[in-house]
């Protein structure tokens, strides 16, 4: 998983430019991408008051994992993230009317309710959570990241939050960036564990 650094975003009115490899001092090579506002101000010590972010752009696709609780910002973050990349970010065309996918230029944008194994009415039936583990596939999850990432496309589940229900996939084609969003985005069961590690 890469992290994308952010400096700062003074605005969404950016352009953008791709510097050439650099090592960083994690060993990886890196291609950095710059966003600069379209600010003419400059800075006290003079240098140009641009915004900056940077994040490797490899061939392969860059995973973001953004994990927090229900309702703590998630999706406004994303959202605003994803506009700073380019383009509106709207479900897949012609799909589900429900689907919770974000796709732009770049970025594609799955939400991790998505892997729940039980639905509404099963949650209830077991007495869980969607927050409980038991109430996931992080098996189908992982699988599904890893290929994403290996520029594989996969028929992904969909979560209705408007019933409740698990309807029929979509595909997910790999994207330059994915962002994974949700309750347990880095949550790996212990077989995961003993083949990451
Ligand atoms: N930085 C913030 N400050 C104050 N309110 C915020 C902030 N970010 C988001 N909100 C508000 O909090 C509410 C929840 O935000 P959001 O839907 O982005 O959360 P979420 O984590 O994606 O939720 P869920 O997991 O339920 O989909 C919204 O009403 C949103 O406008
Ligand atoms: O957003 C959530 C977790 O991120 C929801 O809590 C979870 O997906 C269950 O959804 P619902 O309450 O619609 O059945």
């Amino acid at each position: 998983m890469a992290i994308c650094t952010v400096y700062t975003t003074h605005s969404l009115n950016s352009t953008c430019s791709i510097s050439t490899p650099t090592k960083t001092n994690l060993g990886f090579h890196q291609r950095q991408v710059f966003f600069y506002s379209t600010s003419k101000k400059t800075s006290r010590r003079g240098s140009a008051n641009s915004s900056e972010i940077t994040c490797s752009v490899e061939s392969k696709t860059v995973v973001i994992g953004l994990a927090a609780d229900s309702g703590c910002g998630k999706s406004t973050f994303m959202r605003r993230l994803t506009s700073v990349f380019g383009g509106a970010a709207e479900p897949p065309k012609g799909g589900n009317p429900d689907s919770n996918t974000l796709i732009s230029d770049m970025t594609t944008v799955i939400c991790l309710d998505d892997y729940h194994s039980l639905d509404r009415t099963g949650r209830k039936e077991k007495g869980v959570t969607a927050l409980d583990p038991r109430a996931n596939n992080f098996d189908l999850m992982y699988e599904q990241v890893k290929a994403l990432k290996e520029g594989i496309a996969v028929d992904k589940p969909i979560y209705n939050h408007v019933t409740g229900l698990l309807d029929p996939p979509e595909l997910i084609k790999p994207p330059k960036i994915l962002v994974i969003e949700g309750l347990h985005p880095m949550f790996l069961s212990t077989t995961q564990r003993k083949t990451f590690i």
